[in-house]
């Protein structure tokens, strides 16, 4: 995975800066080294590595750092934002009718990435077809043909035709009917005249709305040139990297994507069809540096509180971070939460999760914690609104009380009282929090209060 190693190693110099309010050159210094080394290590190009250095530096020592934050979170917020910056923009891809053309060198992936982007329209709602021009490699019409049956999407190819341009001139007619055509093309073992020239052709008659060079994450140096060759001949408006499971290290095409001045429009990370991604340069970076997949993350529980059919009017989220947070409050949360999908690929998104602690569990800790879950959700039916609203006069008797009626024992009702009680406390000191007070919360979190809650406390606040 790109630059894999830089938020691990990246993590444990910030650590260092702990405590600290003010950072000097030597802080400043470290940080930057550890950068460069994983950077350059990755394939980055030095020039690029040199001039995100000096920002990083510049931007550390000179800008004031606004009020309460620490150096750790000060530092940790620049080069976020400086690497968001290297790694630009998403390249724009309107969900409308359009025709994109996909170039690339010999199993640079993009006979698989034809696949993958029509599995991925389908996926938002339009139609769309895979027209296979690549004549050159006897396997490609079958290999294409088979990808976009599993990817249950149109596809166009002509075995027995042996002119691309005959057979794209031919797809576009046979698919007039879908919303997206994307057109795969021959590759070459390098940047022969005759790829350029018969790509060009292809080109004129397609004339797609978008070109996408896709590239194999392991091409190190060489893929600024091949990015220029191909910009200078169809114009390149976004990269596809391709094989980021691999071991390859992906820096080589992010140097491409830099200095031809195009962005990055999807990722691959497999040989399926589903493996694709769009890329999404705050939420990519967030990832690298193991602070959380924030924006995906609010994006989910959103879609989940759609899905749960909540009155926003009757519920204001700020309300928990006044320190009102209620048993109702906890119970939207989990109700939200259980929509949302895996457990563990929630937690892994929340900042201070990843970064190797989810790991740290015990392998079952995700299932107990989703019984515990339900246990508590069903305990909650069992209540009456009052004592939703105002827990903390649950006395013996109502205890006793819900216990029976909702089949669960005592000892799970006082386990939800204490679990409310150590979120409600969480609720109150959340306002004002800079990441490293938040990551260090988070891990004393997991480390088990409320009676053994596991992540079930670490969810709370993110809730909203
Ligand atoms: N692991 C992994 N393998 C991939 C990925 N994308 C493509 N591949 C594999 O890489 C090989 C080449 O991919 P193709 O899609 O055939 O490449 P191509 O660019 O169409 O090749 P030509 O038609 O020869 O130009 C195949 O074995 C794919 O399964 C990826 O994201 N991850």
């Amino acid at each position: 995975m790109v630059l894999d190693d830089l938020g691990s190693s990246l993590r444990g110099t910030l650590d260092s800066l702990r405590g600290k309010s003010r950072i000097d050159e030597e802080d400043v210094e470290k940080v930057v080294k550890e950068i460069q080394r994983s950077l350059l290590q990755a394939d980055v190009d030095v020039s690029l590595v040199m001039e995100l250095s000096d920002s990083i530096k510049e931007r550390s020592l000179e800008e004031e750092p606004p009020g309460g934050t620490t150096a750790r979170d000060h530092v940790l917020r620049i080069v976020y934002e400086e690497l968001v910056d290297l790694v630009g923009e998403s390249t724009d891809l309107p969900l409308e009718e359009q025709t994109i053309m996909l170039a690339g060198l010999q199993g640079s992936g993009k006979t698989t990435t034809a696949a993958k982007m029509a599995w991925w329209f389908s996926k938002k709602g339009l139609r769309p077809a895979v027209i296979q021009t690549d004549t050159f490699r006897p396997g490609a019409y079958e290999q294409a043909k088979q990808m976009c049956e599993r990817a249950e999407v149109d596809f166009y190819g002509d075995p027995d035709e042996d002119d691309p341009v005959t057979i794209a001139r031919d797809g576009l007619e046979a698919t007039a009917d879908a919303d997206v055509r994307i057109v795969d093309t021959a590759g070459r073992h390098a940047l022969e005249a005759d790829l350029i020239d018969e790509i060009e052709e292809i080109e004129s008659v397609v004339q797609p709305d978008r070109s996408l060079l896709v590239l194999d994450a392991a091409i190190g140096q060489g893929a600024k040139d091949q990015a220029q060759q191909f910009e200078d001949s169809v114009g390149v408006s976004g990269v596809v990297i391709t094989k980021l499971d691999g071991t390859a290290k992906g820096g080589g095409a992010l140097t491409a994507v830099n200095e031809t001045d195009s962005t990055i429009a999807f990722l691959g990370s497999g040989e399926t069809v589903q493996d694709i991604e769009r890329f999404e340069p705050s939420g990519f970076i967030s990832r690298l540096l193991g602070m959380g997949d924030l924006k995906q993350l609010t994006e989910r529980v959103e879609r989940a509180m759609e899905e749960t059919g909540e009155e926003e009017e009757d519920w204001d989220p700020e309300d928990m971070l006044k320190g009102e947070f209620t048993l109702k409050d906890m119970q939207r949360q989990m109700s939200a939460m259980s929509n949302m999908g895996p457990l563990d690929q929630v937690m892994d998104m929340i900042p201070g999760m990843g970064g190797g602690l989810m790991d740290q569990l015990p392998d079952d800790a995700m299932d107990v914690t989703q019984d515990r879950m339900r246990n508590f959700e069903v305990v909650m039916d069992s209540m009456t609104d009052e004592e939703l609203e105002n827990p903390r006069a649950i006395g013996a008797s109502q205890i006793h009380r819900i216990a029976t009626g909702s089949g669960q024992g005592e000892e799970t009702v006082r386990e939800l009282l204490e679990q409310h009680k150590m979120m409600a406390r969480t609720m109150k000191q959340f306002q004002g929090m800079g990441d490293g007070d938040m990551q260090r919360m988070m891990q004393k979190m997991q480390g088990g209060g409320g009676g053994g809650g596991g992540g079930m406390g670490g969810m709370g606040p993110f809730g909203d």
